[in-house]
């Protein structure tokens, strides 16, 4: 007999451990990867299979598998292998991590109905009795759902009837296994006998309908029946001919990409390759073609044809017959480099964006499951399909925080990535003009393999980028957003029909809203943190959305003093229309581009050249390639640098040196502001020089001697609890135990407990412990032996992005 260790499908820390369940006979086919049911704690339950075995018989008391999902192994082997390898870094259970290569976290909707059960003796219950009126019921109706029972029998207890009776055996549970997602198929005729001219004109002589459809097939293995009933050929002649067995009716998948609209022009000039790709793509090559696992960091500066770089190794690795995933931060901010990968391979493209359906998603999956595309784009979730014969992995901008997921399993892609290169033995390449830290350091050290392009394309020179001190701003009386010298840049941009981007990396109107009397800041009922003004006249909270209305009096102590500080996108679209009002400008932040592909218009109307000025939060600075752009100007371009987190000068850094590299990338040199209050700070200075490897010495020697990474890991442990007292001392007790299991060991530390940036959320408590965790194993066993991946009250943050 077969037996078949099962992971069921439930996100449930104390349940992460694998249980055996007997293969039925009819269902040997089964293997590790399938999606079955099972029965679980009384219940029907999606799971997967892990591995199967043989055993000659067994005297525990397995249950069987009930159901199968799929017509197939949804989980490829390389994929179980990176998922569990994830799942011990992370220390998470198994199921969070295989859930997230399954579009809406399941494959199946599962529900329970009851029936009757003809054989056991139920007479012995009196007319209006509870169980009575359900038996009548369910012999009426055949079954019902637990639901439909309570609306019967509002009164009663129905659900420990209900349990009782089914001890009894008197009534059953029976479970409806329902496929999640709905494929879509649709009608096509296929010839069932070799078509050929004479066949036509004779046989079907004086049936001009019939010989119509035959034409139509004689080329080809199949028709839709839409296109037939598209030429006005109605179904009688269609019935005729497949009576006498000349065609039959199939039924083929639709597989839907919503991405497909936009399509573009093919005909692409030929790029002939600079030296430096040329050379980079022949180090490469081998490596593709060694299908062994091999990683590399590809660092270009700003316009320095990386994309092009990517289209070469994707052509490689295609030529293996192999697939290729490629992550961009956001796919509609950076539609630039689908639009170059649709040119080069069109059709064997899918898209994975965040607004795809469940079900598009599904169908996305299923194509390049089988091949029938090759080359997935996408933000982060692309990393979770599951393909056969994978061959590649890009990560575009690496740095971008968009890679870390906010929510558990709290992964970074580069990690996950990482993790399946290894799996599938192929090549993964990180791809920025600012490398985070870590993997810049990484290359130092020799761990991964380092590419330097350091000139742009064609030898164009990089901007030239100029500081603004805002102090001297102010000496001189200009309270505004815009510096003088920001203003005549923008006039002179535009009087020369060129056009300029403007970041303020903050959105709303005022960032915060104070009262003058008794310094009370409005903040969020639910997350504790001020709240911003948005011009629709609400507040909203940029971590939670909640919406409010703007006091008129303060609600402290009611004085009507109150006052808006601070400004965010709004304000400078505002302040731009009163003093460039010739401007075309357009928005782009998180609320200008709720609607479906938005964003994507609004880029493709500014590269159109409809808009003049392109302002927005950091969304206008990521890989934009607009060559009429030829100036940039940065606003409160030092803010980050106030933020208590040690990444905050890297932060600072990219963020200039990204805006500042969408100028200048065509003919026309690029020009850019920078405004600040802090222009000495080496973050500020190295970003103007636009010097990443000095600033990276700079900043490399300040994490060495204050131990963060990339010379350590860390970890954020968050403490949630009901009283604050409660939540703080479970904090201080793991930590005293943490100092003693570690005593004397200077590589590992641990900072805290420090209320959270929001100290109360959803009227809970939260503490955090930050581990830096030089030798990560030991850091793991020691979280492992003290519970912390089954406690519930503690929320796990490897590698966290804000500490
Ligand atoms: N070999 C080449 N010959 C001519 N033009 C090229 C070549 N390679 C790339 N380009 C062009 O150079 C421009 C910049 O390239 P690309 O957008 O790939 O830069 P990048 O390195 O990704 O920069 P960023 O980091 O700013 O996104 C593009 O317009 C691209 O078409
Ligand atoms: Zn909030």
């Amino acid at each position: 007999m077969y037996i078949a260790d099962v992971y069921v499908n439930l996100p449930v820390k104390s349940i992460a451990q694998a249980y055996s369940y007997i293969i039925p006979e009819d269902k040997l086919f089964l293997d590790a990867g399938w999606r079955v049911v099972v029965p679980f704690h009384g219940r029907a339950t999606e799971g997967f299979i892990l591995n199967k075995y043989e055993v000659e018989s067994t005297d525990r008391p397995l249950k069987k598998i009930t159901d199968v999902l799929d017509d197939e192994a949804w989980f490829p082997a390389e994929i179980i292998k990176a998922a569990s390898k994830l799942a011990t870094f992370y220390l998470c259970s198994l199921a969070e991590i295989m859930r997230l290569f399954m579009p809406g976290k399941s494959g199946a909707k599962i529900s329970c109905v009851y029936e009757v059960n003809e054989e056991a003796d139920s007479g012995c219950y009196s007319d209006g009795t509870a169980e009575k009126k359900i038996l009548d019921f369910l012999h009426e109706y055949g079954n019902a759902s637990k639901n439909k029972l309570k609306k019967l029998l509002p009164d009663a207890p129905v659900e420990s009837v209900i349990e009782k009776m089914c001890r009894r055996d008197e009534i059953r549970r029976i479970y409806n296994v329902a496929k999640k997602s709905k494929e879509r198929f649709e009608k096509y005729i296929c010839p069932q006998i070799e078509i050929t001219d004479t066949l036509i004109q004779e046989k079907f002589k004086g049936k001009p309908a019939q010989q119509k459809i035959l034409r139509l097939l004689k080329d080809c293995d199949s028709v839709s029946l839409k296109y037939i009933k598209d030429q006005g050929i109605s179904s009688v002649p269609l019935k005729a001919l497949a009576e006498m067995n000349c065609i039959k009716y199939i039924e083929k998948r639709i597989l839907r990409d919503s991405y497909q609209d936009f399509e573009c022009e093919k005909n692409v000039k030929k790029i002939k390759l600079t030296d430096t790709q040329g050379k980079i793509i022949d180090s490469i090559r081998p490596h593709i073609d060694s299908k062994q696992y091999f990683m590399a960091l590809l660092h270009g500066v700003t316009g320095s044809g990386k994309t092009q770089v990517y289209v070469e190794l994707t052509k490689l690795a295609r030529m293996q017959g192999r697939q290729v995933i490629v992550l961009v931060p956001e796919i509609a901010l950076t539609g630039q480099i689908v639009k170059v990968f649709k040119q080069n391979f069109s059709e064997d493209i899918v898209v994975i964006h965040s607004q795809l359906s469940v079900s598009e998603r599904n169908d996305s999956f299923y194509r390049f499951r089988h091949g029938q595309a090759n080359i997935a784009i996408g933000a982060r979730s692309a990393l979770f399909l599951t393909p056969e014969n994978l061959g590649l992995i890009i990560i575009d901008e690496e740095q971008d925080p968009s890679y870390k997921q906010d929510e558990a399993p709290r992964y970074h892609a580069r990690v996950v990535a990482e993790m399946l290169a290894k799996a599938y033995n192929c090549t993964l390449i990180l791809g920025s003009a600012t490398p985070s830290l870590e993997s810049y350091y990484q290359t130092q050290l020799g761990k991964i393999e380092c590419f330097e392009m350091p000139e742009r394309v064609g030898n164009r020179p990089m901007p030239k980028v100029y500081p603004v001190d805002m102090r001297m701003e102010l000496k001189r009386g200009n309270r505004k957003i815009l510096s003088n010298d920001m203003m005549r840049l923008i006039r002179e941009t535009i009087q020369q029909g060129q056009q300029m981007i403007l970041m303020l990396n903050r959105r709303g109107f005022s960032t915060f809203i104070m009262c003058r009397e008794c310094g009370h800041v409005i903040k969020c009922p639910d997350c504790g943190l001020p709240m911003v003004y948005h011009k629709a006249n609400t507040l909203m909270c940029h971590h939670c959305d909640t919406h409010l209305h703007p006091p008129s009096i303060c609600p402290q102590c009611g004085s009507t003093y109150i006052r808006y500080f601070g400004s965010g996108t709004e304000k400078l679209e505002a302040e731009l229309k009163e003093l460039v009002p010739e401007a075309r400008v357009v928005r782009l932040d998180r609320d200008t581009t709720q609607r479906k592909f938005s964003q994507t218009e609004i880029l493709s109307a500014f590269s159109e050249g409809k808009y003049d000025i392109l302002l927005g939060t950091q969304m206008v600075a990521k890989g934009h390639d607009v060559p009429n752009v030829t100036a940039s100007g940065i606003l409160s371009a030092d803010a980050a640098l106030n933020l208590p987190d040690f990444r905050a000068a890297e932060r600072c850094f990219m963020l200039i040196a990204q805006t500042a590299g969408r100028s200048g990338r065509g003919e026309i040199p690029g020009k850019v502001l920078v405004q600040c209050y802090n222009p000495e700070h080496y973050a500020v200075q190295y970003a103007c020089e636009q010097n990443y490897h000095a600033f990276f010495e700079h900043e490399i020697e300040i994490r060495k001697a204050l131990y963060y990474p990339p010379f350590c890991r860390l970890i954020k442990l968050t403490f949630v609890g009901d009283t604050e007292d409660e939540t703080r001392k479970r904090a201080e007790s793991l930590k005293d135990k943490f100092v003693s299991y570690f005593s004397g060991r200077a590589e590992q530390q641990i900072i805290g407990p420090a209320p959270d940036t929001i100290p109360v959320f959803r009227g809970r408590y939260r503490y955090n412990l930050v581990i830096k965790a030089g030798k990560y194993l030991d850091t793991l066993q020691f979280m492992r032996e003290n519970n912390l991946h089954e406690d519930t009250n503690v929320l796990i943050d490897i590698d966290p992005i804000n500490i």
